[in-house]
């Protein structure tokens, strides 16, 4: 990495990893030491958009989607991170930072519509823009709405905050010897069917030529070096 602070970012947070150590859910402390980082780096002045994911919400109401419809699964998914999306907007608020939710699926009462070119222009205005409700398609993940939205709003690296540190030659959780890359590229990542992300997300943001780096929501500090170029977690280049 350059070292050099990035202008535009887009933000995977990770659903999970709001759930601190409750079981499912949005556990009050984890989002509010996550606020404290995000806010951090929205105040260096960084045009920060967030896609969150929802599976803090989803896994708590899985056991009764058991034997689902997937598409409706899915649906209800998405909707679990538009209910992530405005605790975070509402934790952000109380940081004293200005955030706009949009939403890839109609719920008008609730949260805007995804409006591309007033996205680009909140960003320009430098609020942080959240986007909820996934891609708006079944079968797809948060990730691919990561991928999907930083292509969209022209940023310049996709950063992926999640519950592992990097992009290790197998999953860290299963297999204790696994080793950690500090750089990867989008074909070896592919090949190797490493699963820290899923292959839609990889494939579009190769093809976009668009960086990913993979890093750990935990450590703290971690998102202001990622956002300042200084090295951190994985790095994924085309
Ligand atoms: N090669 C790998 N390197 C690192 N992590 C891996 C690898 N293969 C699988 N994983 C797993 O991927 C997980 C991160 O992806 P996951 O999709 O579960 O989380 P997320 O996208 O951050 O969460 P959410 O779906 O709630 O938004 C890690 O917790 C890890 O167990
Ligand atoms: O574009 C999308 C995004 C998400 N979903 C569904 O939502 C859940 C939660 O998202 P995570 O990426 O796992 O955090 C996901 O499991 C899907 O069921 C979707 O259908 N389309």
């Amino acid at each position: 990495m350059s070292g050099n602070k990035f202008k535009r970012v887009l933000l995977k947070l990770s659903g999970e990893a709001l759930m601190g150590e409750d079981a499912y859910g949005i556990n009050r402390a984890t989002i509010i030491r996550m606020t404290e980082e995000i806010a951090e780096v929205a105040k260096l002045g960084i045009e920060l958009s967030i896609v969150i994911g929802g599976g803090n919400i989803f896994r708590g109401v899985a056991p009764g989607a058991q034997g689902m419809d997937r598409a409706t699964a899915d649906y209800m998914g998405m909707m679990a991170t538009v209910m992530n999306a405005l605790a975070l907007q509402d934790a952000l608020k109380n940081h004293g930072v200005v955030a706009r939710v949009q939403s890839a699926l109609n719920i008008d009462q609730v949260v805007e519509p995804y409006i591309r070119p007033k996205a680009l222009r909140y960003l320009e205005e430098k609020k942080v823009v959240i986007f909820a409700a996934g891609t708006g398609n079944p079968f797809f993940t948060t990730d691919t709405a990561a991928a999907l939205r930083g292509a969209e709003m022209g940023v310049e690296i996709v950063m992926k905050a999640t519950k592992v540190d990097g992009i290790y030659s197998a999953d860290p959780n299963k297999d204790p010897t696994a080793t950690k890359y500090s750089r990867i590229s989008f074909d070896e990542v592919i090949t190797r069917r490493l699963e820290v992300m899923d292959a839609t997300a990889f494939a579009l943001c190769r093809d976009q030529k668009l960086p990913i780096m993979v890093f750990s929501i935990n450590k703290p500090g971690a998102l202001k070096r990622a956002v300042c170029g200084e090295d951190e977690g994985t790095l994924v280049h085309v």
